[in-house]
């Protein structure tokens, strides 16, 4: 019997020695490895996370990409690896492949290898890509030399998962959870001490069916005020002009693009245009858009329009675009007057997010 079960991609990123290695290698220790492949990027050419990785895992299908970044020099060695994955006939009497888990070089920027992903020699395979970002609990990550890069990694995660929590006390994780909320209101943040549950829970599957996607932001920005918001990033939402067409937001969007370039952190939008009944939901990862999807029991759901960028603000934006087709505003501002008291919850009350698609 054919199983169509789409393989999960799960992009594993995270600053330099945030603790990437260290959550894939206990994820596989804890977990029945069979239908499980992984695929380690290493920027020098000596393989010390494959190594580790690999460490009493005699049956995982492991793959090395070493000697280059997977989101610039090594994108088709990207493509190929993941094809002879989903192509390599399974050993006798295991299970079908469901997961392919890619641990990225700590430099790697999410957008490039989403861009690479939706190569047609992919595309038709039916792969479900999500990306998980760690965040170091102890230095926080987000100092000035490395902002940018884990300000990409973080604004493109389902899930940010916090690690040291060990090595910090509450306050400090407290006050690491805001500042991960800050850059990405989108994202599931993990930050549970019990370390196994935290780990199964960065891997399990995002759940597809639930979209409170404005409400989660603003539930995640309702500390706004209270100085946690980040200098650098601007979370923005977006008012689509009333009767959009597809043609009028897409233009918007590659617009977008081209104006924000490297800026442009993350795109989430739920849109209702005029052709088609149903509202479409837009993912952005950098620059790179995924395939529109019509969101069938979604009907009548008011627009959502949410943009995670660095070093530019809606003012910024609006000045290029006088007549744009969506007008941003920074989320900040109007969170807790246009979505209304349900989506103010408490941080305590929130240790594992009831899950959100993204
Ligand atoms: N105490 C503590 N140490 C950790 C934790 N996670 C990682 N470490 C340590 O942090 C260091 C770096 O961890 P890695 O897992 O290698 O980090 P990485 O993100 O894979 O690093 P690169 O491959 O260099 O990007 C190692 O010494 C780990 O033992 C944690 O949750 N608690």
């Amino acid at each position: 019997m054919t199983d169509h079960q789409p393989v999960e991609l799960v992009v594993l990123c995270g600053f330099l020695g945030s603790g990437k290695t260290t959550l894939l290698s206990e994820f596989l220790r804890q977990t029945q490895l069979r239908d499980t492949a992984v695929i380690v990027n290493e920027a020098g050419e000596i393989g010390i996370d494959g190594v580790l990785v690999a460490e009493d895992q005699e049956a995982l299908d492991l793959r090395m990409l070493a000697n280059g970044c997977v989101c610039c020099s090594l994108r088709s060695s990207l493509v190929t690896t993941v094809a002879d994955l989903l192509d390599a006939p399974r050993p006798v009497g295991a299970p079908a492949l469901r997961r392919v888990i890619l641990e990225t070089s700590g430099l790697s920027r999410p957008g490039p290898i989403l861009a690479s992903l939706a190569d047609p020699e992919l595309s038709s395979r039916g792969l479900r890509v999500s990306v998980i970002s760690t965040l170091d609990a102890q230095s926080g990550g987000l100092r000035t030399e490395q902002f940018e890069d884990a300000a990409a990694q973080l604004a493109a995660a389902q899930k940010i998962v916090l690690t040291k929590i060990d090595l910090v006390d509450d306050a400090t994780l407290a006050e690491r959870v805001r500042q991960a909320q800050a850059i990405n209101p989108l994202a599931e943040i993990l930050f549970g001490r019990e370390r196994a549950a935290l780990v199964d829970a960065a891997f399990a599957p995002a759940n597809e069916n639930t979209l409170p996607i404005a409400e989660v932001a603003a539930a995640n920005l309702s500390y706004s005020g209270s100085g946690f918001e980040h200098h650098r990033i601007h979370v923005l939402c977006g008012e689509a002009a009333p009767g959009i067409s597809w043609e009028n937001l897409s233009w918007w969007l590659d617009d977008l693009a081209g104006l924000a370039g490297e800026k442009l952190l993350r795109v989430k939008a739920l849109v209702t245009v005029t052709d088609c009944e149903e509202p479409i939901l837009i993912q952005g990862v950098g620059t790179t858009y995924g395939m529109p999807r019509r969101m069938l029991t979604q009907k009548n759901r008011p627009d959502v329009i949410i943009v995670i960028t660095r070093d530019l603000s809606a003012a910024e934006i609006s000045e290029h675009f006088a007549q744009s087709a969506v007008k941003l505003y920074p989320m900040a501002g109007v969170a807790s007057s246009r979505l209304g008291h349900s989506s103010q919850i408490s941080l305590s009350s929130r240790s594992f997010y009831a899950s959100n698609d993204l």
